[in-house]
């Protein structure tokens, strides 16, 4: 612990942003090995540190589009003049010493058959490539870190090693594997970039990762353009208290979370909402009884197995049966995601055909809702100018629906709780703008009407008036 604390202030320190009294402390956690804990009373609202990442670079999964490995961005791409495989978006970025440190290092692992591994895997197998040109005591800290083994961790490796044919050392491929645990375990997602394009990244950050995991977390970050991880209270944190951020998104229901936890972060969460069924009253898991139409909750009876059982009739539904419904219903969900959005369909879906089987508040329609907030008044179908009185009401009440969700559901002064305030008030101010450009309109008609109502070659409108 204490050889931890020492090279977490190194890190602190070498990114300028070190402090003396810090409002952080680490211990053993009752919950799961270390555990940040509030050194002091913390206000909402506060600060309670910055982090730099040890490591970060772009996300492993193919999905993602290709980035600039220096800037991030992902327009003008351009592979390494020098064969690498790496994509560059300037000279600027190709010439820059961190990319001439990576670039030297794979062309290096070259064979002699193997000259270019022209293919954007590279790029998205390089985060963990980062690891070997830490400092010592860099590559120690990460050492630290907590690391879980699984054979889903470290494919990046084995793509370098048998796609790419990369021929390097054992202790260099020690290192990246345990980097790929490492990341696996204790990774932040990053967003760069503007509203022109954004990028999403893998930031290994050494002081937050050792935060736990709660369903209703008491804290909330955001990044600022140096990277630096900006950690506040989400709730008043009294001295002594545990600090946790979510590793889950907030608005699934409790199996769901649960099993996202134990696939990627191999344990079972056992936090205040976990263990209530209701999930304080949400009852965002719930479904409705086949035979009766009333809402059964999920109960625990083991780890991951749950009983649906209707409190009213007692049927009972199986796990297996609740799974392929749900799938069912979230593969059409998923559907939703392609680029010519129809919100119209999204509202029938919710309306009309999900309350057949979920309670009217439930996690698909919450999440298609939260989806509805960024599709109305931004989708280009959807621009605020052109958006109908209906969707615009339909965008202001989802607005407040979530927002009362997130209360009931304990969420404190957290980041969707900011986001969902702006979108209300966007909403109130295009209704207000509405409103006032009819008061204008009237005005101006008003004396154009008076002005021109003798005219011969007054607009249509006017015509009545001149007989
Ligand atoms: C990012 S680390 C958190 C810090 C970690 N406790 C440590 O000692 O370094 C994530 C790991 O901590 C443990 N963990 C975090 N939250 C937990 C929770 N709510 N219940 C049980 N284990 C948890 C799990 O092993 C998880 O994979």
């Amino acid at each position: 612990m204490k050889k931890l604390n020492t090279l977490i202030n190194e890190h602190l320190e070498s990114k300028n942003i070190y402090e003396e009294n810090p409002r952080w402390i680490i211990r053993n956690s009752d919950i799961g090995g270390r555990g940040l804990f509030a050194n002091c009373d913390i206000k909402v609202g506060d600060v309670i540190f910055k982090d730099n990442p040890l490591i970060i670079g772009p996300r492993s999964s193919m999905l993602c589009p290709v980035v600039c490995i220096i800037c991030y961005k992902q327009i003008d791409l351009n592979l390494c003049s020098r064969n690498c495989g790496l994509y560059v978006c300037s000279r600027d970025c190709e010439n820059s010493l961190v990319h001439q440190q990576e670039c030297d290092l794979i062309n290096n692992w070259k064979t002699e058959n193997e000259k270019t591994c022209i293919d954007s895997a590279m790029t998205k197998c390089l985060t963990p490539v980062r690891s070997l040109l830490l400092s010592d005591n860099q590559k120690e800290l990460l050492k630290l870190l907590i690391s879980h083994s699984g054979l889903q961790h470290g494919f990046e490796i084995d793509i370098l090693k048998n796609k790419l044919k990369l021929d390097f050392n054992s202790d260099e491929e020690d290192l990246m594997r345990l980097t790929c645990t490492v990341l696996d375990a204790n990774s932040f997602e990053v967003t760069v970039g503007n509203e022109h394009g954004r990028s999403g990244l893998r930031g290994l950050y050494p002081l937050s990762s050792l935060m736990n995991h709660s369903c209703v977390p008491n804290t909330m970050h955001n990044f600022d353009c140096n990277q630096n991880m900006i950690v506040k209270a989400t709730t008043f944190i009294p001295k002594g208290n545990e600090l946790f951020h979510s590793y889950t998104r907030f608005l699934w229901g409790t199996p769901v979370r649960r099993a996202h936890l134990a696939r990627t972060k191999h344990f079972i969460c056992r936090c205040a909402r976990c263990e209530d069924p209701l999930e304080y009253g949400s009852n965002l898991s719930a479904i409705l009884c086949e035979n009766c139409k009333c809402v059964i909750l999920p109960v625990y009876t083991s780890k991951m197995n749950i009983l649906w059982k209707c409190n009213e009739c007692k049927h009972v539904v199986t796990n297996k049966k609740v799974t392929v419904m749900l799938r069912v219903l979230g593969s059409r969900l998923n559907s939703f995601n392609t680029a010519d959005i129809d919100v119209n369909e999204i509202l029938e879906f919710v309306n009309n055909k999900l309350i057949n089987y979920l309670p009217r508040i439930n996690q698909m329609s919450v999440e298609l809702k939260y989806k509805l907030v960024w599709i109305l008044g931004y989708d280009p179908k959807y621009l605020w100018n052109d958006l109908s009185t209906d969707l615009l009401n339909e965008k202001e009440k989802i607005c407040r629906e979530l927002l009362n969700l997130l209360e009931t559901l304990r969420a404190g002064r957290s980041k969707m709780r900011g986001l969902l305030l702006y979108e209300l008030q966007c909403c109130l101010r295009e209704k207000q703008r509405r409103k006032s450009d009819k008061l204008e309109m009237k005005t101006l008609v008003q004396e154009a009407q008076e002005i021109l109502k003798d005219d011969v070659h007054a607009p249509p409108e006017f015509k009545s008036c001149n007989g």
